[in-house]
């Protein structure tokens, strides 16, 4: 023991471990060859056991073989005779060599005794079959003979036959009860059979020599000891099975004790060995606790009591002695610990000392901080204050402003809202807080909205500004403006959206209200001229998609001012409406009837295939205008009745835009007007297009009077008598920019008639006396003239215009201006123009016909105007010289003029030969090519000094 203490700890658990470990081992070693042994042993008496019910079962199918003759029990029998065998072959452990020895021989003789018992069966079987064989044919014999003739001769034979008949059946009776057999009625039956035979021999007929009959009886003899002598050896063979039955079973009786005994003395070897077992194992148990004990012991010893010391000291030094020690005298990792400990205590006193020291330092460290801390939450305090009146300032503001104010986390959800957003949805502030913000919009819109707003969060996009519907808790919806922004904090992380809704209801309300002003008429409810406009361009995109027609029928009531001025405004403004009403009634879905002002309306009217199809609704449009209504009138209730005049234009035959359509409409309205008023006028394009050319030319026209596009040539006339040159006519020339110099056939026609046309001619006499005062300043006195048409003659205002410019140019003496009239067919008023002419003429101004005799009232002209000249026309003078017709049409003229006291002249003079034919008439002024052609004014001074007539006309 004392060794044991000088050991070191880890060394003794070693050892007690390694001690434990070793009687385990040892107990395991017991308990594992005591269980082998065992069943080793239980092994063998299984075995034997085994042989034991194998020899039963031998038995049993020996005797079943005995007794039904079963070739499959046989079979069996020799199979399990060859498998014991071999187990009591190997069976040397358990058996010894004479029990084995006599065991194998057991067997064998059985075997052998069995075989012999198989073929006895067998052979006993063949002998039976053959006398039951000859047993039939014998009886078949005796039938036989007994139907013999001569045997029924001889009685003693027959009844010698029916006695062995009978006794041959006996015989087979007995031996097929088994019990009988060798019994001595079958010994009996068979010497009474030889008995029968023997008289049969000595019978008569058997001796008597007939030989028939004699090979018969013999036969029947013979036959009859043949299978007495079978059924003798069956017999016999019946005896040799019992005696091989009985020693089989003696046999397999004796091999059956032996397998006992052998089986009783391996259960005693094995009641033994568990004995011995037992017993060992108990022994190595009771080492194994004693050991065990003494190593407890030991180990309490060693361990146990020097850490009790250890605890105790701990709980000294615990409870403030820091002068406990712990004192143990072992050598051990214990006693290291003991000394361990003890430094420990010593240092630990030593520590508290200086601890001490530090504690008071520590104590007046903290009251220094708790002083600190106090000031600081003081100051806390007063900020929290600050900012709690701060916040309470905020929502005070928040909830005093008309509009919600929210906060809303990154996940959508309300954090904070002000009490104008409770009044505004309706929720109660708890169930907001919380709440989803996209829960107060239209729901089937909540999940796009859910979308955008976490989108927005999460883009760079810091501000959404639009108006949307919301939805109050009510379900009621309304319309606000949403300003939502990003808010973030103080590390620039995003926390969510601040939004603001402000419900602008009644915003959209009054601006709804102003759309409806702007575009509908206030007295009808009529669409207004605005909103007609935005209809008209949208039928005209339908139309020319579905490739159908639109009509625009613009309607203008009649006499509607009658009905103001006589019943008074009011009863107008009933009319207006009820007409309204009704004229909106006749039209079809998807027209448009608008009100543009005063009485006048427009129909749109669309999906039209045909113009036809525009016809109906006219008329009752028509119809409807012209329908009587009640109106308040001054003088109380009375029935008005107006009508309505239509212009329509269809598109796309009137290919015009909007506007046009609605300028051609109007148009053909005014010539609805026009006709009598109470009916419709579809647009005429060809017209409208010559109106716009006409327009166009005059347009043009004012342009080149303004940009001095107009410039006047200037033709002499001369008298080719004396040489004189009389005068020259002003010629109208177009310089126009794009074509050159134009003669006026070229565009005055285009002007003909038109206010322009006035204008013009007022420029050419202007011009004309302007150029006659330039000359009479360069000291050329030269007459000039300039045509006049019917059109601008028949002014009223024409002799006053002359006047004016005659005044303007007040050094050029009327009579030296002469002015052309042409086209004399197109004088209309013959006394009107014959006055205008007097006017003129007393003002000093001097008139020509011009190509006269071309018109066939000529005469008459020249009978009722006043012209001093006729011009003859240039197309009779250039062709007098081969036309006789023409001649005397310039004779006749030239004899005219001369009778009525008048001045003639002949134009178109081209050639020498014309001037001669001229004079020789009679007519001595002319103008012409072979004279002088049309030259700007500034040649004509230089061409009067140079002029000089022809030789021939002066002769
Ligand atoms: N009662 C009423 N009269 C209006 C209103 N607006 C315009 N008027 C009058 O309607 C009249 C329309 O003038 P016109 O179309 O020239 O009169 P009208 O007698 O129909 O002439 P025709 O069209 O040539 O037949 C004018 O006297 C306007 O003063 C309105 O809102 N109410």
């Amino acid at each position: 023991m004392h060794l044991f203490n000088q050991l070191k700890l880890r060394q003794k658990v070693g050892l007690s471990f390694g001690v434990l470990m070793a009687l385990m081992i040892a107990n395991a070693v017991v308990v594992a060859l005591a269980t082998w042994s065992v069943s080793q042993q239980m092994g063998h008496q299984k075995m034997m056991t085994n042989v034991l019910a194998e020899v039963s079962q031998v038995r049993l199918l020996a005797s079943r073989f005995v007794n039904n003759h079963s070739r499959d029990a046989a079979q069996q029998v020799f199979q399990i005779l060859s498998t014991t065998r071999d187990q009591v072959e190997r069976a040397d452990a358990v058996l010894t060599a004479d029990q084995r020895q006599s065991m194998l021989s057991l067997l064998d003789d059985f075997k052998l005794n069995f075989q012999k018992y198989v073929v006895e069966i067998d052979q006993k079987a063949a002998l039976e079959s053959r006398a039951s064989a000859l047993g039939k044919y014998m009886a078949l014999q005796l039938q036989e003979a007994q139907d013999q003739t001569f045997i029924r001769a001889h009685p003693d034979t027959l009844r010698a036959l029916n006695v062995l008949e009978f006794q041959l059946m006996t015989l087979q009776w007995a031996a097929n009860i088994r019990p009988a057999m060798g019994s001595p009625a079958v010994v009996d039956a068979a010497a009474d059979i030889h008995q029968t035979l023997a008289t049969l021999r000595n019978s008569s007929t058997f001796t008597n020599g007939h030989q028939r009959d004699g090979l018969l009886l013999f036969r029947i003899e013979r036959d009859a000891l043949d299978y007495l002598a079978s059924f003798e050896n069956s017999q016999r063979y019946q005896r040799l099975n019992a005696s091989t039955e009985n020693t089989l079973f003696r046999i397999s009786d004796e091999f059956k004790v032996a397998v006992q005994q052998v089986e009783l003395s391996v259960a005693q070897v094995m009641h033994n060995r568990i004995t011995q077992v037992v017993v060992v194992v108990l022994a190595i148990f009771v080492v194994s606790v004693f050991s065990a004990w003494a190593l407890t012991r030991s180990l309490r010893r060693a361990i146990l009591q020097p850490v009790q010391a250890l605890v105790g000291a701990t709980h000294e030094i615990a409870n403030g002695n820091l002068q406990a020690r712990a004192h143990i005298e072992v050598d051990d990792e214990v006693g290291e610990l003991s000394r361990s400990f003890n430094q420990m205590a010593c240092n630990l006193a030593e520590s508290r000392v200086e601890l001490l020291d530090k504690q008071d330092a520590l104590q007046r460290a903290q009251d220094s901080l708790e002083q600190r801390i106090q000031e600081r939450t003081e100051q806390l305090v007063a900020a929290n204050h600050a900012l709690a009146a701060r916040e309470l300032l905020v929502n005070q503001i928040m909830d005093t402003a008309p509009i919600s104010v929210f906060l809303v986390d990154m996940t959508g959800r309300i954090t904070q809202a002000n009490s104008s957003m409770v009044e505004m949805f309706g929720y109660p502030m708890d169930t907001l807080i919380g709440m989803e913000y996209v829960a107060l919009v239209d729901p089937t819109e909540i999940e796009m909205r859910r979308q955008k707003m976490l989108a927005l969060m999460n883009s760079e996009i810091s501000i959404v500004d639009l108006d949307r519907k919301f939805l109050r808790a009510n379900g009621e919806e309304f319309w606000a403006h949403l300003t939502g922004k990003l808010i973030s904090g103080v590390a620039g992380e995003k926390l969510g959206l601040v939004g603001v809704i402000a419900d602008i209801t009644a915003q959209r309300e009054h601006q709804q209200q102003l759309e409806s002003i702007a575009h509908f008429d206030a007295l009808t409810g009529l669409p207004n001229r605005l909103l007609l406009a935005d209809r008209l361009q949208q039928a005209l995109i339908q139309c020319q998609r579905k490739n159908n027609m639109l009509a625009v029928a613009y309607l203008d009531l009649d006499g509607f001012k009658a009905v103001n001025d006589s019943h008074g405004h009011e009863a107008g403004d009933d009319l207006l409406v009820a007409l309204s009403r009704r004229m909106k009634e006749c039209l079809r879905e998807g027209d448009t009837l608008a009100r543009i002002g005063g009485d006048e309306f427009v129909a749109v009217l669309v999906d039209l295939q045909s113009i036809d199809d525009c016809q109906p609704l006219l008329q009752r449009l028509l119809h409807a205008a012209c329908s009587q209504v009640t109106s308040n009138t001054r003088a109380g209730p009375k029935e008005l009745k107006v009508s309505a005049s239509i212009g329509v234009t269809v598109f796309p035959r009137d290919p015009s835009d909007a506007d046009g359509l609605m300028r051609h409409a109007d148009q053909a309205m005014y010539v609805a007007k026009q006709s009598g008023k109470n009916a419709y006028h579809l647009f005429d394009m060809a017209h409208d297009e010559a109106i716009k050319t006409q327009h166009e030319s005059q347009e043009r026209m004012r342009s080149a009077l303004i940009q001095n596009e107009l410039v006047l040539y200037y033709q002499p006339k001369v008298n080719m008598r004396t040489g004189q040159v009389t005068g020259a006519e002003a010629l109208i020339r177009w310089a126009h920019p794009q074509h050159g110099l134009l003669a006026p056939a070229a565009f005055l026609p285009t002007i003909e008639d038109l206010p322009v046309s006035i204008e013009v001619g007022e420029w050419v006499i202007a011009s004309a006396l302007a150029q006659m005062s330039a000359w009479q300043a360069m000291g050329l006195h030269l007459p000039v003239s300039v045509n006049i048409s019917a059109y601008q003659l028949q002014q009223s205002r024409f002799a006053i215009r002359l006047n004016e410019l005659l005044a303007t140019y007040a050094d050029v003496h009327p009579s030296w201006i002469q002015l052309e009239v042409l086209e004399t067919s197109a004088l209309e008023d013959m006394g009107k123009v014959g006055q205008v002419m007097r006017d003129c003429h007393a003002m000093g101004v001097h008139f020509a016909l011009d190509d006269f005799g071309t018109g066939y009232s000529s005469l008459t002209y020249l009978k009722r105007l006043p012209a001093s000249t006729l011009k003859i026309d240039q197309s009779f003078v250039r062709d007098m010289l081969d036309d006789p017709g023409d001649l005397a049409i310039v004779n006749g003229v030239v004899g005219l003029a001369r009778s009525f006291s008048r001045e003639v002249i002949a134009e178109g003079v081209e050639t020498c030969l014309h001037g001669e034919k001229l004079l020789s008439i009679g007519c001595e002024l002319a103008q012409g090519y072979g004279i002088a052609r049309p030259m700007p004014a500034h040649q004509i001074p230089e061409w009067v000094a140079n002029w000089h007539q022809e030789a021939r006309w002066s002769a």
